[in-house]
C-alpha cells in the first residue's frame, strides 16, 4: 500500500497549466493516472486519481540513465501490462545525456515508434535525465506531454520542477532548451536509498540555495545535524525536500519564463556553470553550485550588500555537509569568459544574484571587474 503522498501544486496562473509534485513512497501507481487511459487497457487496469484527464494514450517512452536500467525496464513492463505500447530508451549517465546527439537518438527512437502528439514521455532519473527528457518532449512534434520521476535529491528539489529543459553545447551549459513544464512530478523518496553519497550531497547544494534565497528554516534544520542531513535516513529528509520544492514551486508559479523573480533560483549558478564547463562536466552540478554560492556571498559582501555573518554562514553550512568551497585560482580568465554567455547577461552586462540578507535575493549588475576578481580570490584554493 502506498502512503498518502504530499501534494504541491505548481503553476495554474497566468495561462500556465497547473500540475502537481507528489512526494512520498511507492508512488509509481500514480503514473497511469497522470499519463491517461491506455488506448487498449488491460482488463485489470484501474486509474488512480479519479477520472482520466486526457484522451486515450497509445505510446509511452520511458527515458532513463544506464544506472537505472532495471528501474526503467520495470516501469516500462508495468506500463505495458496496463495496455500502453511502452518503450524504454536508455541514456548515458549524468551530463553525457545532455547533448544534441543524445536528443537526436531519442528523436529517432520516437520516430521509429510512430510517437504522436497524444503520446507521453516519462523521464526517470536525476536532473540530467529529466532535463534531456523534458527537452525531447518539448521538441518532438513541437511539444508532447511528459512526466518527471526524479530519483536524486537535486532532481526532486529543483530540476524536475518548473519546466526548464535543455542540453549543453560546446560553448556552455544549458545553452539550448525550452520552457516546457511536466504534466506531473513523482518524487518517490525510496529512490534515494541507492544514490551514491556524493550525489546525495551534491543535491544538498540546491537545498541550501533554497534556504539562503527564501527559507532559512532549511538552513537551521541542516545546521542542527549536518551529518544526518547527508543521508536519506536522516530525520529531516522529507521536510528538507518538501520545503525546497515549495520554494521552487512558488517562484516558478509566478514567473515561469524567468522574466524577473525566477532569476533568484540562479543564485550561485553564474560561476557554477563556468566551473562545470571548465571541468568538462566531471564536477557534479551541486558541487559547482556550492563554490558558486560562496563566490556570490563574497561578491555580495564586497559590494556592501551582505553582512559578514551571513557571508560566513555559507562556508559553514556547505562545508558541514561536505560540499566544496574553493576552485582553482589560475582559471579566472577562462571562467570570466564563459560567464559572459550566462543567460542572465544582457549584451556585455554581467549580472549576478546576490543577497541583501537571508531570504533577500537581488540582482547585482555589472560589478567592477576588480570586485569580481577580489571575490574570486576568496574562493581560490
Ligand atoms: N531544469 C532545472 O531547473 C534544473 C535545476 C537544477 C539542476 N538541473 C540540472 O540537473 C543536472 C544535475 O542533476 P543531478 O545532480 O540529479 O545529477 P545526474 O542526473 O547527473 O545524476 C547523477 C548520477 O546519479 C545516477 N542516478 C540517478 N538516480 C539514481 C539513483 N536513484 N540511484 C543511483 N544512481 C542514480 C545518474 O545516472 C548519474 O550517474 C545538471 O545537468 C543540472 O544542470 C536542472
Ligand atoms: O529553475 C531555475 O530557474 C534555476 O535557475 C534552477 C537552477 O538550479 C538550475 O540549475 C537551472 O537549470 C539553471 O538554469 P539556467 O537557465 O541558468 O541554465
Ligand atoms: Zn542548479
Amino acid at each position: 500500500m502506498a502512503d498518502t503522498p504530499t501534494r504541491i501544486q505548481v503553476g495554474g496562473t497566468a495561462g500556465t497549466a497547473p500540475y502537481e509534485v507528489l512526494i512520498g513512497r511507492r508512488l509509481l501507481g500514480e503514473l497511469a493516472g497522470l499519463i491517461g487511459t491506455p488506448a487498449r487497457p488491460s482488463p485489470t487496469t484501474t486509474l488512480k486519481g479519479g477520472a482520466p484527464r486526457h484522451g486515450h494514450v497509445q505510446r509511452v517512452a520511458v527515458l532513463h540513465p544506464e544506472a537505472l536500467a532495471e528501474t526503467g525496464e520495470a516501469i516500462r513492463q508495468d506500463l505495458a501490462e496496463q495496455g500502453y505500447d511502452a518503450i524504454a530508451i536508455q541514456l548515458p549517465n549524468a551530463e553525457e545525456a545532455k547533448t544534441a546527439e543524445v536528443a537526436a537518438y531519442c528523436w529517432k527512437a520516437l520516430g521509429q515508434t510512430g510517437f504522436t502528439r497524444t503520446d507521453v514521455i516519462i523521464g526517470v532519473g536525476g536532473g540530467a535525465t529529466t532535463d534531456l527528457a523534458g527537452f525531447v518532449a518539448a521538441t518532438w512534434l513541437r511539444g508532447v506531454r511528459w512526466i518527471a520521476v526524479p530519483t536524486t535529491v537535486l532532481g526532486m528539489v529543483d530540476a524536475a520542477v518548473g519546466g526548464k529543459t535543455g542540453i549543453n553545447t560546446a560553448e556552455g551549459k544549458n545553452l539550448v532548451g525550452a520552457f516546457h513544464p511536466p504534466a506531473g512530478v513523482l518524487c518517490d523518496l525510496a529512490a534515494l536509498d541507492s544514490l551514491p553519497v556524493n550525489d546525495y550531497v551534491s543535491g544538498l547544494a540546491e537545498v541550501i540555495k533554497a534556504g539562503f534565497i527564501a527559507d532559512p528554516e532549511i538552513l537551521e534544520l541542516i545546521e542542527r545535524d549536518p551529518v544526518a542531513a547527508r543521508t536519506p535516513a536522516g530525520p529531516h529528509t522529507a521536510e528538507l525536500i518538501e520545503r525546497s520544492i515549495r520554494v521552487k514551486a512558488e517562484v516558478v508559479s509566478s514567473d515561469l519564463k524567468e522574466s524577473g523573480l525566477r532569476e533568484i533560483l540562479n543564485y550561485g549558478h553564474t560561476l557554477a556553470h563556468a566551473i562545470e564547463k571548465n571541468e568538462r562536466y566531471n564536477w557534479r552540478h551541486g558541487a559547482a553550485v556550492s563554490v558558486g554560492m560562496v563566490f556570490a556571498a563574497e561578491l555580495g559582501r564586497l559590494a556592501g550588500r551582505l553582512d559578514d555573518a551571513t557571508a560566513d554562514r555559507h562556508r559553514t553550512v556547505l562545508e558541514a555537509v561536505g560540499l566544496p568551497l574553493t576552485y582553482r585560482g589560475d582559471q579566472w580568465p577562462k571562467l570570466l569568459e564563459t560567464m559572459k554567455v550566462d543567460k542572465k547577461s544582457r549584451g556585455d552586462l554581467l549580472r549576478f544574484i546576490v543577497l541583501d540578507g537571508i531570504a533577500k535575493p537581488t540582482v547585482l549588475e555589472g560589478p567592477d571587474p576588480a570586485v569580481l576578481l577580489a571575490a574570486y580570490a576568496e574562493v581560490s584554493g
